[in-house]
């Protein structure tokens, strides 16, 4: 299987260079520092399940690769949006994005039936732009169950967690899904087809709406939050309302916020994705982990007072973050 990573960060370097050692053709295409580092070493990924070495191509032009099989999208999803000239060169025909992401993705009312088909989540695809870029008939979704962080250029730290689900935005058996999943599944990754992926889209996202946005509001990891008996009590509450509005979708996950708080506390000193970017001074993936759920609050009545207040704090984190950034462009380049 001929195989693109765009965007081969923590999760998507994990991902290619468990592809490229189960024997896909991969390429990854990256930028800076990091790139530079693939270029020379490949990737090193350090994991408690075993260290391991591949050394796929690494390029920043995807007109090096041309169409693949399956490109994998390991960006940040506000980055989505943009992303139409780095897809464009890696699609043929038939070629399938797998969208390895957290939080409601642009696809979410595809391929479903009733009166919000086919509907737009304006939070993730506010003028359609994610939809042109990357047209929803070839998205597969994944749900990333893995901690990964690139604890050095060419370096990808594995935390935990193997399992990769996915499927189809509409539920159906498709080759395409067999295919990506036999390939993830000889590089050592669980990577289950589920036909009905939005229950693991929100029982994974119970954990990232809360833990993400106040881990880094807060700059704590998810155990101190977990220890704190009022961020404790804000998670759970914000987790009850994601599950409401889950519920109102039509969609029970099936596990209680009990569970889903002590599997976070499990996870120990782990610090977010989030953390890891307000840390490096860049806006939080908060359109599409928390925005997005209160929007869809909106759309079907539940109430989130919770979910609502967090989002606006976050959002002016992310506001002063984006304005930074934007007077220091070569500091946030990477
Ligand atoms: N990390 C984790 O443990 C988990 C992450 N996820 C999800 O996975 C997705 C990816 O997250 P994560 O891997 O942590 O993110 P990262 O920031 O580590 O990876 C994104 C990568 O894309 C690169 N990139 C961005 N724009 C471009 C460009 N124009 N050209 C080339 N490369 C580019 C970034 O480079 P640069 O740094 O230079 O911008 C970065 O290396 C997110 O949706 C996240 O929520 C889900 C579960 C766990
Ligand atoms: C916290 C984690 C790894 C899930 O537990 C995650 O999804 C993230 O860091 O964004």
């Amino acid at each position: 299987m001929r195989t693109a990573i765009l965007g081969a960060g923590a999760i998507g370097a994990y991902m290619g260079a468990a592809l490229a050692r189960g024997g896909a053709e991969v390429h990854l295409v990256a930028r800076g520092a990091h790139l530079d580092a693939l270029r020379a070493n490949g990737v090193r990924v350090i994991s408690p399940r075993g260290d391991f070495h591949v050394r796929p191509h690494a390029t920043d032009d995807p007109r090096d690769i041309g169409p693949v099989d399956v490109v994998v999208l390991g960006f940040k999803a506000q980055h989505y949006a943009g992303c139409g000239p780095l897809l464009r060169p890696l699609l043929g025909p038939a070629t399938a994005v797998v969208a390895a992401q957290n939080g409601i993705p642009w696809w979410y009312f595809h391929g479903v039936e009733g009166p919000l088909a086919g509907r737009r989540v304006t939070s993730v695809d506010p003028d359609g732009a994610v939809s042109r870029a990357i047209p929803v008939e070839r998205a597969i979704g994944c749900v990333v169950y893995a901690a990964t962080e690139i604890a050095a250029p060419g370096v990808i730290r594995h935390m935990e967690g193997t399992r990769f689900s996915i499927g189809e935005p509409d539920g159906s058996d498709s080759a395409r899904c067999r295919d990506f999943s036999a390939a993830m599944v000889a590089g050592g990754l669980k990577c289950p087809i589920e036909r009905d992926l939005r229950r693991d889209i929100w029982i994974k996202l119970m954990g990232n709406i809360a833990f993400n946005p106040l881990s880094a509001l807060t700059r704590s990891t998810m155990a101190e939050i977990c220890r704190d008996p009022i961020a404790r009590e804000l998670a759970e509450t914000m987790m009850r309302e994601a599950l409401e509005v889950a519920a109102r979708l039509g969609v029970e996950t099936g596990i209680s916020v009990e569970r889903r708080l002590a599997g976070a506390e499990r996870a120990g000193d782990h610090r977010t994705s989030s953390l890891h970017d307000v840390e490096r001074g860049r806006p939080m993936e908060l359109d599409a982990i928390l925005t997005a759920v209160v929007e869809l609050a909106d759309l079907t009545g539940a109430r989130v007072p919770a979910l609502r207040i967090v989002n606006a704090v976050a959002s002016r984190l992310n506001a002063r973050l984006a304005a930074a950034a934007a007077t220091a462009p070569l500091a946030s380049a990477g």
